[in-house]
């Protein structure tokens, strides 16, 4: 099938948008690729929204005037990108954007919770095409974590890489997919990544994030702030586990990061990113021959050099094995559109805690 993956992420920076032709098990073709930022109101705007799905949770009601907006803005953004891919395409995976996460967890009874908005129904009207969207909520509906999805794509694209392998993710969280010899899949969302340290930035300087690391090469991490983050019992907690955008954030509260410099504040959220890593690695049967890395944390060399020291194998860019890392997740999403699309299991015990395989995703449009 000719796919167009379209990912709204947590760093709530735009949409990126990926052509890719699959059956949903192997690759035949990858096409052309872009990101289609969100205008500085927009990113406002989707940030106080997440703020509002906390207070809210799954009561935040469906016609409420922030979320129809951002909706209304976000999908738009979408059928952007889907035109401006430019390519011949039979079905969309739409992943739509997350304001709320809210796994089962132990300890906890609240009800397991996921919430990814968009209007799927629009975004086939306005592109004459199908879309396979609502890809976590049958995940977590079954007991799963609803999270990491990728994981299935990483493993059909390492197919010829040396094992044992880690593929990460830096986005807004960190997510890890570990790949054994015999194809065996352990994932998880690592811990917080961009998503502290983009807040953090803009409050001290305005600027959506510490581009090239700037304030936190600036800066020295702080030891006692350090200290107490590395206690918190996520990282010891074993896989299944993932994460809401906004998790850490009165842990970061509590451990003092607030009252650092700007520089030193960036330095420890730098830090703290790499030793969650290190903490993931800690729940893999075996060390990986090396990290492949993702997203738009690996363009950060203030994040790449705290991973060089915390982690003792190799961590080198995805790109060294031809993978896109900025459009790694949208051409995953066109993958499980695929996958959605015949039937084939999305999320497994290994790793969302999916009982067994599942199924998952939903179908809208015109092909129906
Ligand atoms: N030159 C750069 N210097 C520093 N940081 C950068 C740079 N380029 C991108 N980033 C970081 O990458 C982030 C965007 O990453 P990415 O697009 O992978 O996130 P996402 O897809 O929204 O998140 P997720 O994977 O959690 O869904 C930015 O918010 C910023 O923190
Ligand atoms: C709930 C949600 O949107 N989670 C995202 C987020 O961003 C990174 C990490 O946390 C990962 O678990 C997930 O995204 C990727 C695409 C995934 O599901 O594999």
């Amino acid at each position: 099938m000719r796919t167009i993956g379209l990912m709204s992420g947590t760093s709530l920076d735009g949409v990126d948008a990926a052509w890719v032709e699959t059956d949903g098990e192997a690759i035949a073709r990858f096409g052309p690729t872009l990101t289609l930022p969100y205008d500085p109101a927009l990113r406002r705007d989707l940030r106080r929204l997440l703020d509002l799905a906390q207070e809210q949770g799954a009561d935040l009601p469906p016609d409420d005037p922030l979320l129809a907006d951002c909706v209304a803005r976000l999908t738009a953004r979408h059928v952007e990108a889907v035109k401006a891919i430019g390519w011949q395409a039979d079905l969309i995976g739409f992943h739509g954007q997350t304001i709320l996460h809210r796994p089962r967890r132990p300890g906890s009874n609240h009800r397991p919770f996921t919430c990814q908005v968009g209007d799927a129904a629009r975004l086939a009207r306005e592109t004459g095409l199908s879309v396979a969207h609502d890809f976590r909520s049958a995940d977590v509906a079954a007991g799963g974590q609803g999270a990491p999805l990728v994981p299935i794509v990483h493993a059909v694209m390492a197919r010829d890489l040396p094992k044992p392998l880690a593929v990460l993710n830096l986005g807004g969280v960190g997510n890890v997919t570990w790949i054994g010899a015999d194809g065996e899949l352990i994932a998880f969302d690592t811990g917080p990544a961009n998503g502290p340290l983009d807040d953090w930035a803009r409050r001290a300087t305005g600027e959506p994030y510490d581009r090239d690391g700037r304030l936190a090469l600036a800066g020295q991490p702080d030891g006692g702030v350090l200290a107490r983050l590395i206690g918190h019992p996520y990282l010891a907690a074993p896989p299944p586990k993932s994460l809401d955008r906004l998790d850490f954030d009165r842990a970061l509260k509590e451990a003092g990061a607030a009252a650092l410099s700007p520089w030193d504040g960036a330095a420890t959220l730098v830090a703290f990113c790499a030793v969650c890593v290190a903490a993931a690695s800690r729940h893999f049967p075996a060390p990986p021959v090396q990290w492949l890395v993702a997203g738009g944390g690996r363009r950060n060399p203030a994040v790449m050099r705290a991973l060089a020291a915390a982690l003792t194998e190799p961590v080198r860019p995805v790109e060294v094995a031809g993978w896109n890392g900025d459009a790694l997740e949208a051409q995953a999403f066109g993958v499980l559109a695929a996958r959605v699309w015949r039937g084939l299991p999305l999320t497994f015990p290994g790793t969302t805690g999916a009982p067994e395989p599942l199924r998952g995703g939903r179908i809208t449009g015109p092909l129906l």
